[in-house]
């Protein structure tokens, strides 16, 4: 049986799927949420460059406001940044429940306090540092010129299975300093009985890297590569317009999670990078993408994937394909998880009535009614031309 996990999470951020307004009326003119001055295109327009909202992040999360503001009319793209922001700050208001925006200030606090007592180990973390972090490999993928770089990107991915990608990416050194610090972190909540958030339902152990003042260095992680990656393989489920993420640690062995159940992740693509240690066991299994209405059917044998998991490497899947992990039977493994999340994808969806492009099952159902019809039809002919013969 396949779990959808994340939704009843109180750990989780709030989904962006519930405050970005992308539009869905009828006539396709525009959104407008219950104010009709407030509108957004249907369309983005793909060449205007978004200006940064870093510094203004109070309320909703900055890249929010950099993905939207390709949706605002026309008139309103060149206007002073301050302006488009109040204008998309109150499209977004209106769009997320009070209980929700007092759940994120909540969360918000939390961090808050965490960072001004949590004394890290290794500040080098905190921002991103491709050099320190990434293989030679991916970053001369990435240093690609534009014209080169989706196919530079293409050259250092294997796939070993449809739809999930493999590829060298962390550093020895830089696997080491994280799990260090999530050690000093876990130690310090310890001490301190500060109360820890666990990633998600389905993990008794592990730490929300968000949590602890990680977020920039994950922000990055995903605009400056992981969009680049979803952009060239996922784009049936968002590709570049990702634009939030949950990024955390899972940890396995005898003494702690020991394996992970069937799942569909809250997310439109996930990361999955593991730091180590030493371990036995502990691989992960694929078994078909799936939509809402498919998560529990069957598997088909050409989905069965099986993947074990090596320090450094990393593997990106979509958040709808179904896994889980196997048992570590021996030593620690830990791995990396980045949930990346597209806030306008998630709305898009909300329109879309039924067909699934990503969706193995949606995609076989299409290919039998089409095999059907054609039978259909061919029979239909094959009667006139008797009729005719006779
Ligand atoms: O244990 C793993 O490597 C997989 C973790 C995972 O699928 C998740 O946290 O969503
Ligand atoms: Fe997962």
């Amino acid at each position: 049986m396949a779990v959808e996990r994340g939704k009843d999470s109180p750990l989780l951020p709030t989904s962006p799927a519930h405050v970005a307004g992308t539009n869905g009326n009828a006539n396709g003119a525009g959104v407008a949420p219950s104010n009709a001055n407030y509108r957004l295109r249907l369309n983005p327009n793909q060449d205007h460059r978004a200006e940064n909202y870093d510094d203004l992040g109070m309320e909703f999360t900055p890249l929010l406001f950099s993905s939207l503001e390709r949706y605002l009319p026309p008139n309103l793209l060149d206007v002073p940044r301050d302006t488009k922001y109040k204008y998309m700050r109150d499209i977004l208001r209106r769009y997320s429940t009070e209980g929700e925006r007092t759940r994120e200030q909540k969360h918000k606090e939390y961090r808050q306090k965490i960072v001004s007592n949590y004394q890290p180990l290794y500040r080098e973390l905190y921002t991103m540092n491709p050099s320190m972090f990434f293989v030679q490999s991916f970053l001369k993928a990435f240093n690609a010129n534009e014209k080169n770089k989706d196919e530079s990107i293409k050259s250092i991915m294997s796939e070993p299975a449809p739809g999930v990608y493999t590829f060298d990416m962390l550093q020895p050194r830089f696997c080491e300093m994280l799990l260090s610090e999530v050690e000093n972190f876990e130690k310090w909540v310890h001490e301190t009985k500060f109360r820890i958030m666990r990633p998600n339902t389905m993990n008794k152990f592990g730490a929300v890297l968000d949590d602890f003042g990680m977020q920039g260095t994950l922000d990055k992680l995903m605009e400056d590569f992981i969009r680049h990656i979803s952009k060239i393989f996922f784009p049936d489920v968002g590709g570049y317009s990702l634009d939030s993420h949950h990024g955390f640690v899972v940890e396995y062995g005898m003494d702690r999670d020991v394996e992970l159940g069937f799942h569909v992740d809250d997310s439109e693509v996930t990361l999955n990078v593991c730091l180590g240690k030493q371990f036995t066991g502990g691989e992960l299994f694929f078994r078909g993408v799936r939509c809402e209405k498919h998560v529990n059917s069957e598997t088909h044998p050409e989905e069965i994937f099986d993947y074990p998991h090596a320090p450094g490497r990393a593997i990106i899947h979509r958040g709808r394909h179904r896994h889980g992990a196997r048992a570590t039977t021996s030593g620690h493994r830990i791995n990396l998880l980045l949930w990346c999340r597209s806030s306008v994808f998630r709305e898009l969806k909300k329109h879309k009535k039924e067909f699934i492009n990503f969706c193995g099952e949606c995609k076989r159902e299409k290919k039998a009614r089409l095999l059907h019809s054609v039978a259909a039809r061919k029979k239909e002919l094959l009667v006139g031309e008797g009729d005719v013969a006779s």
